[in-house]
């Protein structure tokens, strides 16, 4: 099978007040080129775990991870981020506050072997036209835009580094219901165009299904049901999963 990222038995294990706590627990994934993975569960079911293992953000205790057919497991985050890149929940945290946006876009640029001088101003016009930003919106701090406009110049600075896989972790959780759709649209054109790879990280079963291919869900750091998005939401096999689709809010 042609994949892009192979996770193989990933689990990881922390010390709380003395305690151990199974943050990830014997989880396997795979994702082709073009392919949306979503992960949901609610809090503390271990989505964020997994993927901070699999950006190699910290070392799994056991299980392995091959990107691109090379295995990964324990190397460092600036060895593979030409291949993979992750993007956070908190896009403005993720900027440098003291950088225009424009010039982290550049230092991503930079690092790429063969792109210096003017074709970095060039690609990085073209980067911020392709998530539909205007390019003098780059010339602000980050703390100068709102969250969703944030969020598409990460994704912006995301693509520079030309990976393979995006990690997105909770990416649309912070913005309101427009600037969701609005990014959670941008995601499905850019897998189109440019084949990328997506794991998306959220609590939001209905947002994931909506642009998912297929869905993994977690609960205590296990995968409890994987399937294609309309299976798992519309004939779903675990009882948490049945429970996660019909949450409602209720007050007593
Ligand atoms: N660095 C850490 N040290 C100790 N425990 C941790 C650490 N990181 C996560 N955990 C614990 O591991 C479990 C999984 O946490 P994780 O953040 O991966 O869940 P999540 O599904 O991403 O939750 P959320 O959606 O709230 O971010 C939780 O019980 C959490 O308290």
């Amino acid at each position: 099978m042609n994949t892009v990222l192979e996770v193989q038995h990933i689990s990881k294990n922390y010390k709380r007040n003395g305690r151990g706590v199974e943050a990830v627990a014997d989880v396997s994934l795979s994702l082709r080129p073009g392919e949306i993975l979503g992960i949901v569960g609610e809090s503390g079911s271990g989505k964020s775990t997994l993927l901070r293992q699999i950006a190699c953000l910290e070392r799994a205790d056991r299980g392995r991870i091959v990107l691109s057919g090379t295995d990964i497991t324990g190397r460092k985050t600036r060895d593979i981020c030409g291949e993979l890149q992750m993007i956070f929940q908190d896009s403005t945290g993720s900027f440098n506050p003291r950088m225009k946006i424009a010039a982290s876009i550049d230092e991503t640029l930079r690092n790429l072997p063969g792109l210096r001088g003017e074709p970095v101003a060039a690609r990085r016009e073209e980067l911020i036209h392709m998530v539909g930003m205007a390019p003098e919106l780059a010339g602000r701090y980050p703390f100068q835009l709102s969250g969703g406009q944030c969020q598409r110049m990460a994704i912006a600075r995301a693509l520079a580094a030309e990976p393979k896989v995006i990690l997105c972790d909770e990416i649309t959780s912070a913005l309101d219901v427009s600037a969701q759709a609005q990014i959670v649209r941008l995601l499905a054109k850019l897998r189109r165009e440019l084949r990328l790879a997506l794991l998306f990280v959220s609590h939001d079963l209905a947002l994931a299904s909506c642009l998912c291919d297929r869905l993994m869900v977690m609960n205590g750091g296990r995968c409890v049901e994987e399937g294609t998005s309309q299976k798992v939401v519309n004939n779903p096999q675990n009882e948490y999963t049945r429970r996660l689709i019909n949450s409602v809010l209720t007050v007593e």
